[in-house]
């Protein structure tokens, strides 16, 4: 699908006329943790393409695993608890590779196919991230993955952006070489693969820059400065902040930072984003962001004291699952009114990310700025309430895909190099951010103190 989706990409493209030939260098980003397992004799296949055929009509059959897990899978528990024992623990293992062991991270998931897959483990001679088997389409050959997407594996050290030689033996057998050495994420990889020059149009000179998680092309697209605290509202919600020294804990995850190779990045994830929002739009809005948007503007900060947590599948942060709603007594109800559950919804997410935001040492004063990107950012009664929780202002780019912006502007950093000009040079000449909305005066008196409530109920959901 992924493979076919390029073809098609890159034939709409020379169909309505664009230049190719006039490409520098291109990066790109995927999301983030999914995995691909190329079969044993892909490589040569891959550096053979034939510019009369499709991209699908020759690697179909390249593939040692035909369905690749993805970061929503959460069957790995057993494998997670395996690694974080074999480390010493689930802070240790945090402490090595800036996350507790996940079920989604990468590592988890080879270990997984390892143990009840061994055929197709053996018969797979390169295991790719999302955005490296991206990379190594254009390049026509493997392309390494990169130190900010490698830190989703539980595989890399963070510290000394290597892999860890212990994650790796207790993961799977030989996994070194099936993963390659990590590289920078604006490492210049190489030119293009000729068959991109003879099929497209291309210049073949054009370089391809490191790919990186979708996560960390938002960071790069937004620009993002000590102090400011990002929010993407995409399929997952998620919530990052710009680290100097990592401090691993056991709820989050700390990658490397994509545009500054001495720097962090803190992320946390949620699994039920939009696609929450948009089962309670379906089932209390008609099916409408309009009347969702209504019922957010009819109904008053703070929901008269109703609370919801709505955990649709088995939530990341933190792991607990189900429907929860609570009265102003703290009293669990089965159901609330229309208006109060599409406010509770959104309530329930950002009381969460603001929580968890705090719980990692983040503290919102009065130069907090909120960065909003991904598809819910078009929606300003989501963002009011956004604004009001963290009582700070919110603002966005012209454009919601942040993450492939940014990802252009790392082509640029790598094609100028990296050690030639930093990251804030490249961009300085971007457009600024859009003031989208600011906090109600009385936001902080109503949210100061449901932050903590939040956080109890949370606490007793999770714990049940
Ligand atoms: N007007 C809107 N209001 C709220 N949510 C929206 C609106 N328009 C799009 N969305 C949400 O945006 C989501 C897609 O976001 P996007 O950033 O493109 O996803 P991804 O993170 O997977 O790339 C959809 O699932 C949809 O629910
Ligand atoms: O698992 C994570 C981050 O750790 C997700 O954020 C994925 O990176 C994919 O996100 P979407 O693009 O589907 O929202």
């Amino acid at each position: 699908m992924w493979v076919k989706a390029l073809d098609l990409l890159l034939s709409k493209m020379k169909t309505s006329g664009f230049n190719f030939s006039r490409v520098k260098a291109l990066s790109g980003t995927g999301q983030q943790h999914g995995s691909v397992y190329w079969k044993s004799g892909a490589a040569a296949t891959l550096q053979e393409l034939q510019p009369d055929k499709t991209l699908y009509e020759q690697l179909k059959d390249s593939f040692s695993v035909p369905d690749s897990p993805i970061w929503m899978d959460s069957s790995t528990a057993a494998q997670c608890r395996q690694l974080e024992e074999a480390v010493g623990g689930a802070q240790k293992l945090a402490d090595i590779t800036g996350s507790r062991g996940y079920e989604r991270f990468t590592g988890n998931q080879i270990a997984k196919i390892s143990q009840n897959n061994k055929a197709a483990y053996e018969n797979c001679e390169r295991i790719c991230l999302v955005s490296s088997f991206a990379a190594s389409l254009f390049l026509g050959n493997y392309a390494p993955i990169d130190h900010s997407d490698g830190s989703g594996m539980n595989l890399l050290d963070i510290r000394e952006r290597k892999w860890s030689p212990q994650c790796l033996q207790t993961c799977a057998a030989r996994l070194e070489e099936k993963l390659g050495q990590p590289v920078p994420s604006f490492e210049n990889l190489g030119s293009i693969s000729a068959y991109y020059a003879d099929r497209y149009g291309f210049s073949p000179d054009c370089k391809v820059i490191a790919f990186t998680g979708d996560n960390s092309g938002s960071l790069a697209g937004m620009r993002l400065q000590g102090g400011d605290i990002a929010v993407s509202l995409g399929t997952s919600d998620t919530l990052f902040l710009w680290l100097q020294q990592p401090r691993p804990a056991l709820t989050g995850h700390i990658f490397c930072n994509p545009v500054d190779g001495d720097a962090y990045m803190a992320l946390l994830c949620y699994k039920n984003g939009s696609l929450t929002r948009e089962r309670v739009r379906d089932s209390c809005a008609g099916a409408s962001w309009e009347k969702f948007s209504q019922a957010l503007q009819s109904t008053p900060m703070g929901n008269n004291g109703n609370i919801g947590i709505y955990f649709d599948v088995q939530e990341i942060t933190p792991s607990a699952v189900g429907v929860h709603r609570f009265n102003s007594a703290d009293q669990k109800v089965d159901s609330f009114p229309s208006e109060v559950e599409v406010r509770a919804v959104v309530e329930g997410q950002f009381l969460a990310k603001r929580a968890h935001a705090e719980m990692l040492g983040y503290t919102v004063g009065c130069n907090t700025r909120v960065l909003a990107t991904g598809g819910a950012s078009s929606n300003t009664s989501i963002l009011q309430v956004l604004s009001d929780v963290f009582n700070a202002p919110v603002y966005i780019l012209d454009t919601a895909n942040s993450a492939c912006l940014g990802c252009a502007y790392r082509a640029k950093h790598g094609w100028l190099g990296s050690s030639k000009v930093s990251f804030q040079e490249v961009v300085q000449g971007a457009p600024e951010y859009k003031l989208a909305v600011t906090p109600n005066s009385s936001a902080k008196q109503v949210y100061d103190p449901l932050v903590g409530r939040y956080k109890r109920l949370e606490d007793q959901v999770a714990r049940q």
